[in-house]
């Protein structure tokens, strides 16, 4: 646990980085500080590992003032990420990687050993170990960065904007693998950014930063988009924070309708006595795997010989799909409003369809999630 008491820092120009800060970094958790451009989020990261000395306050790790520790042994062991990684130019992946096993004496051996399953870890090939920093993309760069601080195990990680160097695509897809890490390690992290979309894919909790160094709110993710303490955080959260709220609840919940579903070797006149049953101005066509073939009108069915397949009737593209059990609600709605049926399709994890829901029901259910409640320090786990 990482422990700020009544922190400040002042800049000898007079500029109030950091102002009277009281913040619990919980201990195998995520959390990340953001905040607009100077609010004092890297000043606050660099003063858990003494880059910066604080003017008033406490910084404490688990209890004891950092104050009292000697600052290159403190410095070991923290893990430190920064943008574009800061790697050296002059060393290969492999002895970039082994830096702190090298200084805290492993020998070289092992020190590389490591290395080598540090790269397996952040998913790194090994034909990539003899190469420099220039010879890769900046997403492995990164990867190297995150392989290096993780070298020694430490159990706290300093991760300043990390990603924020590559491409929206990469850097999706180190988010997840942060994620992945997270959920194998536990580290104590540091994160900042200060894009809150990041901030609410990777945190466990969210610090927001105001300009002039203030703590705005401190809370878990869902919590800060529902409800944002003032107009600034509001305002910095963004306006559509409603529907990415909704990313925090799982699409499992909702009740999918099968009764609408009908076999492609069926006919019309058999589709035409379900939507009689049913009432429904859509049916979803599968295939014998239960495969979404897409959807077809119940006006449709009226104008078509009874005694034709669905095979060959005219149908509308099912859009995009949601996996059941894995994805959110935010992935359902997603579903149905991009659907020119204006239902969501749920499948298995094979893609077999489970059923659909339509938008009303979706907004029936949206409307009922509930909220989490208890400390973001300690609080349950992000999903
Ligand atoms: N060494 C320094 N001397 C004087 N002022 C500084 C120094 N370092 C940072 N500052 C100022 O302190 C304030 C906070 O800076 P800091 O880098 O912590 O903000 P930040 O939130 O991380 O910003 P960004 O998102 O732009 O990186 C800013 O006004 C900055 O100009």
């Amino acid at each position: 646990m990482i422990t700020f008491t009544g922190v400040s820092k002042l800049y000898p120009d007079g500029t109030t980085a950091v102002d009277n800060l009281d913040l619990t970094v919980g201990t195998g958790r995520t959390t990340v500080l953001v905040g607009p451009s100077g609010c004092g989020k890297t000043t606050t990261l660099r003063m858990v590992n003494r880059m910066v000395e604080p003017t008033h306050g406490t910084v404490a790790i688990d209890g004891e003032d950092v104050r009292n520790r000697n600052p290159a042994e403190l410095r070991r062991s923290i893990g430190y990420v920064i943008q574009q990684a800061g790697l050296f130019p002059h060393r290969t992946v492999l002895d970039n990687i082994a830096t702190v096993p090298l200084l805290l004496n492993w020998g070289k051996r092992r020190a590389r050993a490591r290395a080598r399953e540090l790269m397996d870890l952040v998913g790194l090939e090994h034909s990539h170990a003899k190469r420099y920093p220039h010879q890769l993309s900046g997403g492995q760069q990164q990867r190297v960065g995150v392989a290096r601080a993780l070298a020694a195990d430490p159990p706290v990680l300093l991760m300043d904007e990390p990603f924020s160097a590559v491409d929206p695509v990469v850097r999706a897809s180190l988010q997840e693998e942060l994620l992945r890490l997270q959920s194998e390690l536990h580290k104590t992290i540091v994160f900042v950014t200060h894009d809150i979309d990041e901030a609410v894919t990777v945190g466990d909790a969210i610090a927001v930063f105001r300009p002039g160094g203030e703590l705005a709110q401190f809370d878990h993710p869902q919590r800060l988009l529902a409800e944002p303490t003032d107009e600034f955080v509001e305002a910095f959260v963004g306006y559509d924070r409603g529907v990415r709220r909704l990313s925090f609840f799982p699409a499992s919940a909702l009740s999918l309708r099968d009764d609408i579903l009908v076999a492609s070797t069926g006919t019309v006149a058999d589709a035409r006595a379900v939507a009689e049953r049913t009432g429904e101005p859509w049916l979803l066509v599968v295939d014998p795997d239960r495969s979404p073939l897409g959807w077809v009108a119940a006006d449709s069915l009226r104008r078509s010989p009874a005694q034709q397949t669905l095979e060959t009737a005219e149908l509308v593209g099912y859009g995009h799909i949601f996996t059941v059990h894995t994805d959110s609600l935010r992935a359902a709605l997603d579903a149905s409003v991009l659907s020119p049926a204006g239902r969501a399709v749920g499948v298995d994890a094979q893609g077999a369809v489970i059923g659909a829901v339509s938008q009303a029901d979706l907004g029936a259910a949206i409307w009922s999630v509930g909220e989490s409640s208890g400390s973001p320090a300690e609080g349950s786990e992000h999903g």
